[in-house]
Parts: structure tokens; sequence; C-alpha cells
């Protein structure tokens, strides 16, 4: 579990992000939420240790994060960031297999449970059918799951995702999340998803964390964030919400 307190960053002489305390990572599937440039890469890269808080201070089960050996932070926390590096030449396979890197020893043998990580995150991505496949030549969402398989085979407790979704259609949007939700479910791991589709936050989250300006302007859970009001002022355009399908969470539709 992760817990900031006071923490601010600034780029030159403008803040970005100001949170007082925030704990995250304690439930379920965590949703952050918010507006265009309202801090939730710089939060996920925070907690991922690839950037520094101008001030403040995390730790991670009660240790400071900055004090994490880099090893032992990869086997506790993994991290889809929003833009990834061009894979040129790499099988949907051997991607995976890179999410192995934390766990693999000094001589970085391969052990038989390295091999049974990757083909379990495999399987569970639905990825087994294209492994063979050159990244490059996937499709938006075969690539996602693509990545999403390498971050299930590092075996990490928590799980940090910064818009898996950007690239994906709506059917692949969902499946994604009912991937992740069900992971959750499954495994008791922790996933800290950033999404800006609200009504997909809300059918999948267990708390959802909102920002605004670079401050927390919504923490709670899904139903409570449904009401007119509290949406129109964290997009800053009038929001409604309307009945949803039976049996679902109403929905927010800008008005
Ligand atoms: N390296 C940087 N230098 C200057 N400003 C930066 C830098 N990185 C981020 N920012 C600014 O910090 C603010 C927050 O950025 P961040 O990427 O965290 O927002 P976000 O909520 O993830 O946005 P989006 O939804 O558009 O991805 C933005 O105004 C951005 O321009």
């Amino acid at each position: 579990m992760f817990r900031l307190s006071t923490i601010t960053k600034d780029h030159g002489t403008r803040r970005v992000l100001g949170l007082d305390s925030l704990t995250l990572g304690a439930e379920g599937l965590t949703v952050i939420l918010g507006h265009n440039g309202s801090g939730k890469s710089t939060l996920l890269g925070l907690l991922a240790r690839t950037d520094t808080a101008t001030t403040g201070q995390i730790t991670l089960n009660d240790q400071p994060l900055a004090a994490i050996p880099q090893r032992k932070l990869a086997q506790a926390v993994a991290y889809l960031p929003q833009r990834l590096p061009p894979v040129p030449g790499l099988t949907l396979r051997e991607l995976v297999r890179l999410g192995r890197y934390p766990w693999r020893g000094a001589l970085g043998r391969w052990q038989p449970q390295d091999h049974a990580a990757v083909n379990a995150a495999m399987q569970a991505t639905g990825a087994e059918s294209r492994a063979e496949a050159l990244v490059e030549t996937m499709s938006g969402g075969e690539r996602q799951r693509g990545y999403i398989a390498m971050l299930l085979a590092q075996d990490a407790p928590i799980l940090l995702l910064d818009e898996p979704t950007s690239a994906l259609d709506p059917g692949h949007a969902h499946e994604v999340l009912r991937l992740l939700r069900k992971l959750v479910d499954d495994t008791g791991r922790r996933v800290i998803v950033v999404l800006h589709d609200v009504n997909l936050a809300t059918r999948f989250a267990d708390r959802v964390v909102a920002l605004r300006e670079g401050r927390i302007a919504f923490d709670g859970p899904p139903a409570a964030l449904l009401r007119a009001e509290i949406l129109s002022m964290l997009y800053a355009v009038p929001m409604q919400v309307v009945a949803g399908p039976q049996g679902h969470l109403p929905l927010a539709v800008v008005s």
C-alpha cells in the first residue's frame, strides 16, 4: 500500500500536483480520473518511481519508496506507462517474457516458475493464440493485451496502468477492464488505473480518485461520483446522470 504525505510536484514555477494525504492500493481496483493535464500520469509516475516529487514523502508498505532497491520495487509494483517505446522484431511471447526480468537471478537463468508465470499471463489475457506474432504487426487491442500480459508475468501484487484503454474500441476497453477486475477478484492483486471514461470507471472500480488541477476533487465509491454537480465540477462542462442499463449504475453524459 502506498502512503503519500504532503506531496507536491512542480515544473518550473508551476505546481502540477499537490496532495496533502493519500493512501492508494489498499483496496481492489482504484480508478484515477480527471481532466487532461490534471496530474494523473504525474501521480502514477511518482508511485512507479519513474518521477520524483518536489516535496513530500511516499512510502510503500511503510518503507520509503525512494529507498527500495530497483529489483525489489519491480517485484512489488508493475507499471504500464501511457507511452511505450516501439519493440521492433519482438514476438508477443518475447515481450511477455520481459516481464520476468525482476525475478531472474544474477545469471539470468530461466526457472520453471518463470515459464509458468509467462504461460499463465498469456493464458489469462488470451494472448496465446498470437504468441509468435511480431508485436509491431498487431492491432492496438492485441498489442495492449500483450503489454498487460507482460505486466502480469511480472507477478507483482500492485499493478499501475496509465490509460491502458486509450487505443481500444469499446469492446476491447471493456475486455481489458474485465480482465483487471478478474485479477483483483481471483488473485487479490491491487490495481490502480488511469482512465478517461467515467462510465467504464464506475462500472469496474471499487474506488474512484478524481483530480482537478492537481488536487484531489473526489475520492469515494463509484456510485457517489455519479452526481451531476460533481462531474460538472471535475470536467468543467455541464454533465448529467441518466439511467443506465438494467442492473447497472446510471451513466454520466455531457449535457
Ligand atoms: N516534463 C514536464 N515539463 C513541464 N510540464 C509538465 C511535464 N510533465 C507534465 N507536465 C505538465 O503537468 C501537468 C500534468 O500532466 P499529466 O501528464 O500528469 O496530466 P494527465 O492528467 O495525465 O493528463 P492527460 O489526461 O492529458 O494524459 C500538465 O499540465 C503537463 O503539461
